[in-house]
């Protein structure tokens, strides 16, 4: 899916009447539409579980069986799917019907191509609002605060105000900067910034795949493409037609994938795995990464070629700690926000909270501010947030044990908290042994990976490394 004026569907054509699977293949083949065609409900049932269509059009007689029977089997394949309804005579009673049975128009005989245009149009239309609605939806959810992107910082308004400059262009973006800077805030910034605003903008975090799922997840997959594909899925590229595709961590894409990145960003050309056909799509790649990348580069591990594409624009986010300007500002903004989220009646920071927050060095940056102020919210009895409850104070043991209860009894867990809520470090265990035996124990507490190293206080890639690393 594209722009308004050129948007490319996958469309099925149902039709006993080998002429009209022709004429409507002819009119939507030169509009650049995607068409397959089906002879029989059967014929149409099995091209719907084996690809993904965005519209079909269906014949209301097909043979022996009926195409108003055919609407809800497909739509059950494909709810997503808008089906039109082909008649030999418009009668109000098969319009109704059709629409009952979740049809979403309905077309006359003699096809005219024109009618078939205005119609695909206004479909097209209707599937890009949908996913804008579903990327909206997806944002809500998340419920986090709205990023502060103002700045008392000299070197972070240039950072802002060059991303909101390149924004206007197509340009490939690499932004850089420490883990928990605002990469990812600053990649959304740039594609509301650009003319791609209304359509989709979707993330790809590279090191939290595996080669093969990433491949899928990036490009799209065929039913039995590998063990467990029991069906055709679009990928992200395929999702995000039109908009921004954010590719975290880039440093840690495959080998395997990197050539096909690199394909796609030539040419926008791109192969769903197990399909051997050639797609084009239109998406903006920005990118972002916490390694140096001219490193991997020299061990081999990144391709130069890639790089050199990716990096036509490179923006480099300051850690916290080189913008003292700004701590207080977000700290303010964090402390309204979940305030509010918590129903936490919160009039300030204690003066020795505010003394912390800023000599604090902030090293997990503003990701780690942002946790340390919710954490200290939903704690917090009183009408200012006490430094207690901020970490390194004498009670924040406590304040982790409270935010992360750990069932007892797994050996692990009795080690690592002791009854004052303080930490009781069994003798002859290694630092990095603690960490595997914490982190293994945070996993199965928690439902989500994403939930997971928010408790650590960790990214999420952070996470996935640390995984690899302890084999968890
Ligand atoms: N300027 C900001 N204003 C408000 N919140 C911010 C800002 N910058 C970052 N955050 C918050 O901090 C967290 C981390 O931000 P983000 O994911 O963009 O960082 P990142 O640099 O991409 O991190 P990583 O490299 O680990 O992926 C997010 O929850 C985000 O909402």
């Amino acid at each position: 899916m594209a722009d308004s004026g050129t948007t490319r569907l996958e469309i099925l054509v149902v039709d006993d009447d080998e002429s009209v699977r022709e004429v409507l293949a002819l009119c939507l083949e030169r509009d650049d539409h995607g068409v397959t065609l089906a002879a029989s409900a059967d014929e149409a049932m099995a091209r719907v579980r084996e690809g993904l269509y965005d519209m079909a059009f269906v014949d209301l007689r097909l043979g022996a069986d009926s195409g108003l029977d055919l609407i809800p089997r497909l739509l059950g394949q494909a709810p997503w799917m808008k089906v039109v309804l082909i008649t030999a005579h418009s009668s109000v009673e098969t319009a109704v019907e059709a629409m009952r049975k979740g049809a979403a128009d309905y077309l006359t005989k003699p096809v005219d191509p024109h009618v078939v245009r205005v119609l695909v149009e206004r479909m097209a239309s209707i599937r890009r609002l949908e996913r804008k609605v579903e990327a909206l939806e997806d944002q809500v959810g998340r419920a986090s605060p709205r990023p502060m992107l103002e700045s008392r910082n000299p070197a972070m308004r240039r950072v802002v105000e060059m991303a909101r400059r390149v924004a206007k262009s197509d340009a490939l973006v690499l932004i850089r900067g420490e883990s928990g800077t605002g990469k990812g805030v600053l990649a959304k910034e740039i594609h509301a910034a650009s003319e791609r605003a209304q359509a989709p903008f979707s993330v790809i975090n590279c090191p939290s795949l595996s080669a093969e799922l990433l491949q899928s997840e990036l490009f799209g997959h065929v039913k039995g493409a590998f063990t467990g594909a029991v069906k055709t899925q679009a990928g992200k590229i395929d999702l995000t037609e039109g908009g921004t595709l954010f590719l975290d961590e880039i440093g840690d894409l495959p080998g395997s994938i990197q050539p096909k990145l690199l394909r796609f960003i030539q040419d926008r050309e791109y192969e769903r795995v197990g399909d051997p056909q050639p797609r084009k799509a239109d998406v903006r790649i920005v990118s972002a990464t916490n390694r140096d990348l001219e490193e991997a580069v020299e061990e081999g591990e990144f391709r130069e070629d890639l790089l050199y594409r990716l990096n036509v624009i490179e923006l480099t986010v300051p850690p916290l700690r080189a913008r003292p300007e700004d701590v207080e500002d977000l700290a303010r903004r964090f402390l309204r926000f979940f305030a509010h989220k918590y129903n936490q009646s919160l009039s300030d920071f204690s003066p020795s909270a505010w003394h912390w927050i800023r000599s604090h060095p902030w090293p997990g940056n503003v990701r780690e501010m942002q946790n340390a102020v919710e954490r200290a919210v939903i704690l917090c009895t009183t009408r200012e947030v006490p430094r207690e409850l901020f970490p390194d104070s004498e009670s924040a043991p406590a304040v982790r044990a409270a935010t992360a209860p750990v069932a007892a009894g797994n050996g692990v867990g009795a080690a690592v908290t002791s009854e004052a809520g303080a930490p009781a470090v069994p003798a002859g265990v290694s630092l990095e042994e603690m960490e595997r035996q914490y982190i293994e124990r945070v996993l199965q507490d928690c439902d989500t990976l994403e939930a997971a190293a928010d408790m650590l206080g960790i990214a999420p890639s952070t996470l996935w490394r640390k995984r690899r690393k302890y084999d968890l």
